[in-house]
């Protein structure tokens, strides 16, 4: 395979919620050489856990599935999902199963770390973001509150993608996109807090190191994986920011990505700091900012949707005036971690295949409506929106988006994003090269174009209505 390269080999891996992939690129033109992918399974009862243990299997399956090829990659990267609060014991062992980014049980610990360090606007103008349940520092002080014996056993605090370098490299590093999600990094200073560490009794020696952009994490030491010994491994980063690294995004081009969670984000030059909180005030991985919009129901909930109604995901009728506000699991953008799905005008002449659009109308509006606050003066009104993740792939996702926006939209021909932004990320540290020109040269955003079509207000504003009018249903 390598013998058909015109560069060297490049490894990108997006540990994701669903699952881990991982990609073998030529680093000069970007072409796949390789792929791999296996699943992981996400338990907890009433929350959202994984076992990072297994996050670490998966890749070495990811990894085999690719072959030969992987053994000759000179350098390697891993975009993680973010925010997970990873516990590790004093032999580098899992105290118990990581808290993912969805597990909305943290809700009570982060309205009082809120009200506890002067409120929203003080919390987004130092941090950059309100800690919200997703962020780290919530699920630490959740941890704490609930079970104090794991965090008294535990020696070191990771996130996932920097869990995985670490296991690679034996370097406890991680980058300041990953770090950007914890709550304890602050956007003001570039730096941990460490009034905020002190406040929810974190020691910061637990922490990772924070690199530079474009700095090694190490090398790969791990001899039982497929990965050459010595590779040079980067710093990686949280899988958002690896999807714009993989984009080559340039500032102001807005980005809906459609998997486990939905994302609304694009590259700033300006620091956000969104006192509603709806936008997460995240670092990039080079030296910009990245404001971001996550809803937690996404394409899960609209697969759950027509799995309910025994229908293919694709079986959606246009037409009637059904509401759907998928919340299955809570929902983090608007903030209602509380919410369960809501469902408005049925009537007897309304179809199955309805109540289905409607699930993807719901999931499409909560991202859209917060995209204008994720867009600043850097944004084109008419930029055409890029859309990428799983869902991009599926037409009743697509034509939704296009009807509910009134944008034009993209598809990337590439599929894996967060994978080729850490792969770009990983021949960038290789040829010393910015990643994100690197994904440039490779061409990456290029795919089919769909032009914009008229926004559909009636439902625009139906779906409006409900999400006002179903508040005290929403907030139990
Ligand atoms: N052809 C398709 N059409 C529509 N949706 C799809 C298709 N293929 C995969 N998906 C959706 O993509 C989702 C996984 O997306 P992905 O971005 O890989 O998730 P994550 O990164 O969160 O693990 C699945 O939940 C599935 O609903
Ligand atoms: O929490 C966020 C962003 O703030 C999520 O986007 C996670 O990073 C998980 O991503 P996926 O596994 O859905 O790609």
């Amino acid at each position: 395979m390598a013998a058909q390269a015109a560069g060297p080999l490049v490894v990108g891996v997006d540990s994701s919620t669903q699952s881990t992939k991982a990609l073998v690129v030529d680093a000069v033109t970007g072409a796949v050489l390789a792929r791999g992918q296996a699943s992981h399974t996400i338990g907890g009862g009433a929350g959202k856990e994984s076992d990072p243990r297994q996050w670490w299997q998966a890749l070495g399956e990811a990894l085999d599935q690719c072959g030969d090829a992987v053994r000759q990659a000179s350098a390697v990267s891993v975009g993680g999902q973010q925010h997970g609060l990873v516990t590790l014991d004093a032999a580098g062992e899992p105290v118990r199963p990581a808290l993912l980014w969805n597990d909305v049980r943290p809700a009570p610990q982060s309205e009082r770390l809120i009200a506890e360090l002067g409120g929203a606007k003080a919390w987004a103008d130092r941090v950059g973001s309100v800690p919200r349940p997703a962020l780290t520092v919530a699920k630490w002080a959740w941890l704490r509150e609930h079970e104090p014996d794991a965090a008294a056993a535990t020696a070191a605090v990771r996130l996932p993608h920097d869990y995985l370098t670490e296991r690679l490299t034996g370097e406890a590093v991680t980058d300041r996109g990953d770090a950007s999600g914890t709550g304890w990094w602050a956007s003001s200073t570039g730096a941990y807090d460490t009034e905020i560490l002190a406040h929810v009794g974190l020691d910061p020696a637990l922490l990772p190191r924070v690199a530079l952009p474009g700095e090694a994490a190490g090398t790969v030491h791990a001899g039982h994986l497929p990965l050459p010994k010595g590779a040079l491994v980067a710093a990686g980063t949280g899988d958002n920011m690896a999807a714009a690294l993989g984009l080559g995004l340039r500032p102001g081009l807005p980005v809906l990505s459609l998997g486990t969670s939905g994302t609304v984000y694009a590259v700033s030059t300006h620091r956000p700091a969104d006192p509603s909180g709806t936008v997460a005030g995240f670092a990039d991985a080079r030296g910009d900012w990245l404001p971001l919009a996550c809803t937690l129901n996404c394409t899960l909930a609209v697969d759950r949707v027509a799995a309910l109604l025994a229908r293919d995901r694709e079986a959606v009728e246009a037409g009637g005036g059904v509401v759907m506000l998928p919340y299955l699991d809570g929902e983090r953008t608007p903030n209602l971690p509380n919410a369960s799905g809501l469902v408005h005008g049925l009537r007897h002449d309304t179809t199955a295949g309805q109540v289905l659009q409607a699930a993807y109308d719901g999931a499409v509006f909560t991202l859209l409506e917060a995209l204008d606050r994720v867009l600043d003066a850097d944004a084109a009104p008419d930029a055409p929106l890029l859309l990428i993740g799983g869902g991009a792939r599926g037409r009743a996702w697509r034509e939704t988006v296009r009807r509910l926006s009134g944008r034009p939209v993209v598809v990337p021909e590439a599929q894996e994003l967060v994978a080729l932004g850490a792969a770009a990320q990983a021949a960038g540290l290789l040829l010393e090269e910015d990643p994100a020109a690197v994904a440039r040269r490779w061409g990456t955003a290029r795919g089919a174009e769909y032009e914009a079509r008229p926004r559909d207000d009636a439902a625009w504003e139906r779906l409006t209505a409900t999400l006002a009018d179903g508040a005290p249903l929403l907030r139990p």
